[in-house]
């Protein structure tokens, strides 16, 4: 198991580092064009163009000097307009280039968001929830977001700035060959800041985990859900010592890195300016001995600028880019990760059939399942065989594995070992979204859709959600007919706190939104309620599944339904009753049966109504 101290494997290994860079620049590039094919063209044939002026400004330079000290007046006014055409060209183009940039960079931070969302959502089961790898990878993808839209930015930028590296390199050579090793004094300055980039990666990576805790605990503490139990222990003080203690270490980590690799900045600029330094006094021997021009000092000294200006802002747009680029391979690992057979809606090879319709049997075959990244069972070996229209309650003390049965029948999970099957097919080889299209499911965590109120209800069977008829009906099924009477703008009321003019439910409202939402779907083949009703009053729970019940029992095809409640008032009306224990099923069978029985649902059930007696 991972262990929150492990340094996390988000480090990569040396050798795959440059193919990850590479794949992320394509993805980058392939994303530009997908986004605006013509305005990427147009940029990646200005950026160079722009990069090149200053070499032209320079040789104009050199050219103005030489006329003038000879007095050659149209010389010197022909390269005062080759200058003025450069400089113009560098303004004019390069801003262009930088309103197209800046428009690409949004369409392609734009068009990765949404990418993010398919392929988080995408994943069928919850598996990679429990993967702290994964966790840590969407940690540092979170923090990076932003520079994910300005990576192909970075991409284009280094382009211009390479582009203007080497025409200056190869104008210098003209005034002296030794000047061409002057990049080879740079090529410090070039490493130490990718060293530097490298260190400080490293540090986010191995403190990602931390950052991910520090950042949960900041989110907990700004949680309208978690203020009153904050305020009720006096949690605040402690939450805001741990979060520190987390900071700091993940500060600590990642200052060290920065000072690393600021001495090794420095160190590369302090060679870069030696050998800048060597180029000009070369030039100035040159002209001392006859060998060269004026001008083509002022070009070194031009031209050295230029090059200190390249090499300066290289550096720094390198830095950016290989953030970017990381960032881009945090994006392409969840990709992958995404794309693994496991994460794949449909099972390699094989072609899912569509689930058998409402009314067929359920069967659970020596179903085992672990949870991933732990290692003792949570139910083993469970056999049990129900028949359609039957009404099911999940009894069991806390942490007995209901829910997580529950989990497994709408395939969030699949089972370790054993089947699961529908009307005689294992659901593993249906069609996961065609079986969670055939049932219908309300959460003891159940979501508050912050829509109004009319969606709120409608998604629970998408393509009839804006059909008044359809809602209002799953409203009186779900218990919450009363609820559009009670709110401003009935079915139409903006529900949740956070978008102007919304209305806050009570606990018990919300409840009748989500039960009502679960009664969408008119012929299920399997309904879920995993204990939803649990801040209603016993009568009320009681009431309400009881027309549930009665309502799937009516139906010509009547789904299995699964009930889990702690309530035994509840519980007793079901046909089948299944107490589980240690991790399998302890017994199984009718209240009458389990109450002539005198075993573990007897002792439960007199506990559990003592009071009511
Ligand atoms: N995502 C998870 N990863 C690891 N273990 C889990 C996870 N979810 C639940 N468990 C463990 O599985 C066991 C069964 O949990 P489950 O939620 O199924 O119990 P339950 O019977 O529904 O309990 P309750 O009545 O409290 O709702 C518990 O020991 C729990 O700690």
């Amino acid at each position: 198991m991972h262990k929150p101290h492990e340094p996390s494997a988000v480090r990569e290994k040396p050798g795959r580092a440059l193919l990850a860079r590479a794949r992320a620049a394509a993805l980058l590039i392939a994303t530009a064009f997908r986004a605006d094919a013509r305005r990427a063209l147009l940029v990646l044939v200005l950026a160079p163009v722009v990069g090149g002026c200053g070499v032209v400004s320079g040789l104009a330079i050199r050219q103005a000097t030489d006329a003038a000290l000879r007095h050659d007046f149209g010389a010197a006014l022909t390269a005062a307009v080759l200058l003025v055409a450069a400089v113009v060209t560098t303004y004019t183009a390069g801003a262009l280039v930088s309103v197209l940039r800046i428009h690409l960079q949004q369409r392609v931070g734009l068009l990765l968001d949404r990418r993010l969302m398919e392929l988080t959502g995408g994943i069928p089961t919850l598996t990679h929830h429990e993967h702290p790898d994964y966790l840590d990878r969407m940690e540092l993808l979170r923090t990076h977001r932003g520079e994910l839209g300005g990576a192909f930015g970075a991409l284009v930028e280094n382009l211009r700035a390479l582009f203007g590296l080497g025409t200056t390199l190869a104008l210098l050579v003209t005034v002296h060959p030794a000047l061409l090793t002057l990049p080879l004094f740079a090529l410090p300055t070039v490493f130490a800041a990718h060293r530097g980039s490298v260190l400080i990666g490293r540090a986010e990576g191995e403190s990602a985990e931390r950052e991910r805790l520090r950042r949960a605990l900041l989110e907990l503490s700004c949680s309208p859900a978690a203020a009153r139990e904050i305020r009720v222990y006096g949690l605040a003080d402690e939450l805001t010592r741990r979060h520190d203690a987390l900071q700091d270490t993940v500060r600590r980590a990642r200052d060290r890195a920065d000072t690393r690799a600021a001495v090794w900045s420095g160190g590369g600029w302090l060679v870069f300016a030696t050998g800048y330094l060597g180029g000009v006094l070369l030039s100035l021997i040159a002209v001392a001995r006859g060998e060269g021009t004026p001008g083509d000092v002022v070009l070194t000294l031009v031209l050295g600028a230029q090059l200190l200006g390249s090499v300066s802002g290289l550096v720094a747009l390198g830095s950016w880019l290989q953030h970017a680029l990381r960032a881009a391979g945090h994006f392409l690992w969840l990709s992958d990760h995404a794309a693994l057979p496991e994460n794949s809606p449909a099972r390699p090879g094989a072609d899912p059939a569509p689930p058998p319709g409402p009314g067929a049997e359920l069967v659970l075959d020596h179903v085992s399942f672990t949870y991933p990244g732990t290692r003792h069972p949570v139910l083993d070996d469970v056999c049990l065989r129900v028949p359609a229209g039957t009404v099911i309650a999940l009894v069991g003390e806390n942490g007995a594995g209901k829910t997580t049965l529950v989990k497994l029948l709408c395939r969030l999970y699949e089972p370790t070992s054993g089947t699961i099957s529908y009307g005689g097919e294992d659901i593993a080889t249906l069609d996961v979204g065609a079986w969670r299209g055939a049932l219908t499911a309300c959460f003891q965590d159940f979501q508050r859709f912050e829509l109004t109120l009319r969606t709120a209800v409608g998604l629970g069977d998408l393509p009839r959600a804006d059909v008044t008829d359809a809602v209002t009906g799953a409203l009186a099924r779900g218990g919450g007919a009363g609820l559009p009477g009670q709110l401003p703008h009935g079915l139409d009321t903006q529900l949740g706190p956070t978008f102007p003019g919304g209305v806050d439910l009570s606990t018990g409202q919300w409840q009748q939104t989500a039960m009502s939402r679960t009664t969408m779907r008119e012929r299920p083949a399997l309904l879920i309620l995993d204990e939803p009703t649990a801040s209603l009053d016993a009568a009320s729970e009681h009431e309400l599944f009881a027309r549930y019940t009665a309502a799937a029992r009516a139906s010509r095809t009547p789904p299995v339904t699964v009930l889990v409640s702690h309530r035994f008032a509840t519980v007793r009306a079901a046909d089948l009753i299944v107490v589980l224990e240690g991790q399998g099923v302890r017994e199984a069978g009718s209240h009458p049966e389990l109450m002539a029985r005198d075993g573990l649902y007897a002792e439960l059930y007199r506990l559990g109504t003592r009071g009511n007696s």
